[in-house]
C-alpha cells in the first residue's frame, strides 16, 4: 500500500501565486479545491498518493516540522520566525515578494537608541524582533498580535511596529514611516527533514520539480 504525502499550502495571500506553481511542478489538486463554498480542509490530487491540506501560514511551518505534512510551501518570514531544525527549506519560490519592516508614526521623533535599554514592539515576529534588537544592543518587550499591527502606535499600544510591507500602503494609511528593514522576504519550498531522508525517492523528484519551475518561470 502507498502512504500518502501530505503537502501544505497557505490559504492567505500566497495562495494564488502558489497554484500556477504547482501547476508547473505537475501538482493539480481536485476540483473542490477551487470550490470557495467547499469547508474540506484537505484535497485529493492528480497523484493518487498526494494530497493537499490548505491551513493558515504559520501551522504550514508547524505541520511540516512535526511530519504531518512532508512538503508545504510558506513565506521565508515564517520559517525563520518558527525557525525548527526540523525544517529543510531548499527552493526559494521567488513569489510572495515583501519585507520584514521596523516602522513608527511620522511625526514620532527619532529616539537616541544609545541612551535607552528597551523598546515596545508590536509584532507577529516576536522572535525575529527580539533577534534584529538584540544585534543592537536593545531589549524588545514585544505585545503579540496577529494582525493590524499598523494600529499598535495609535491605540497606544507600542511606538514602534514589527511587520511585513510590500507596497507601503498601509503603512501609509495608518500614518506609518518605515525606518528600517530587518529582511527581504519570499515564499520557500519547506520539507520535513526526516521524511526527505525516509521518502527520498518520491519527495527529492518533487523538490527538483519546483527548482524547474522556478527557472521556467524566470525563462518567460
Ligand atoms: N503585503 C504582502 N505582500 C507580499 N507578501 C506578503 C504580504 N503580506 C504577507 N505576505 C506573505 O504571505 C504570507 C501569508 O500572509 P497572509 O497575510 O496571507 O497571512 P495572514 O492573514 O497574516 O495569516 P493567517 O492565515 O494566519 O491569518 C506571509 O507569511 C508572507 O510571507
Ligand atoms: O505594504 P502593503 O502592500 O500595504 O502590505 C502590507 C500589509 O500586508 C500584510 O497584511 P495583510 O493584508 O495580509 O493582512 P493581515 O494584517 O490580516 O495579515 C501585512 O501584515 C501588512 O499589513
Amino acid at each position: 500500500m502507498t502512504r500518502t504525502l501530505t503537502f501544505a499550502i497557505p490559504k492567505g495571500r500566497i495562495l494564488d501565486e502558489a497554484l500556477p506553481l504547482l501547476a508547473k511542478a505537475g501538482i493539480e489538486p481536485e476540483a473542490e479545491f477551487h470550490d470557495k463554498k467547499s469547508r474540506a480542509l484537505r484535497f485529493a490530487t492528480n497523484h493518487a498518493n498526494v494530497s493537499i491540506i490548505r491551513v493558515r501560514a504559520f501551522d504550514v511551518a508547524t505541520f511540516v516540522a512535526h511530519g504531518a505534512a512532508q512538503i508545504g510551501i510558506v513565506g521565508s518570514d515564517v520559517v525563520e520566525e518558527f525557525d525548527y531544525s526540523e525544517l529543510y527549506a531548499p527552493v526559494d519560490l521567488d513569489i510572495g515578494h515583501c519585507r520584514l519592516s521596523v516602522a513608527q508614526p511620522a511625526d514620532l521623533a527619532d529616539e537616541d537608541e544609545a541612551a535607552i535599554s528597551h523598546v515596545r514592539v508590536a509584532t507577529k515576529y516576536p522572535h525575529l524582533t527580539r533577534k534584529y534588537y538584540e544585534a543592537r544592543g536593545l531589549q524588545a518587550e514585544c505585545v503579540k498580535l496577529n494582525g493590524a499591527m499598523e494600529l499598535a502606535p495609535s491605540l497606544g499600544l507600542s511606538r514602534r511596529i514589527v511587520d511585513l510591507v510590500s507596497s507601503g500602503a498601509t503603512l501609509k494609511a495608518n500614518g506609518l514611516v518605515e525606518t528600517d528593514i530587518i529582511m527581504p522576504i519570499s515564499a520557500r519550498l519547506i520539507v520535513n527533514r526526516a521524511a526527505f531522508k525516509m521518502r527520498s525517492a518520491e519527495l527529492a523528484p518533487m523538490v527538483e520539480a519546483f527548482r524547474k519551475a522556478v527557472g521556467v518561470k524566470d525563462a518567460a
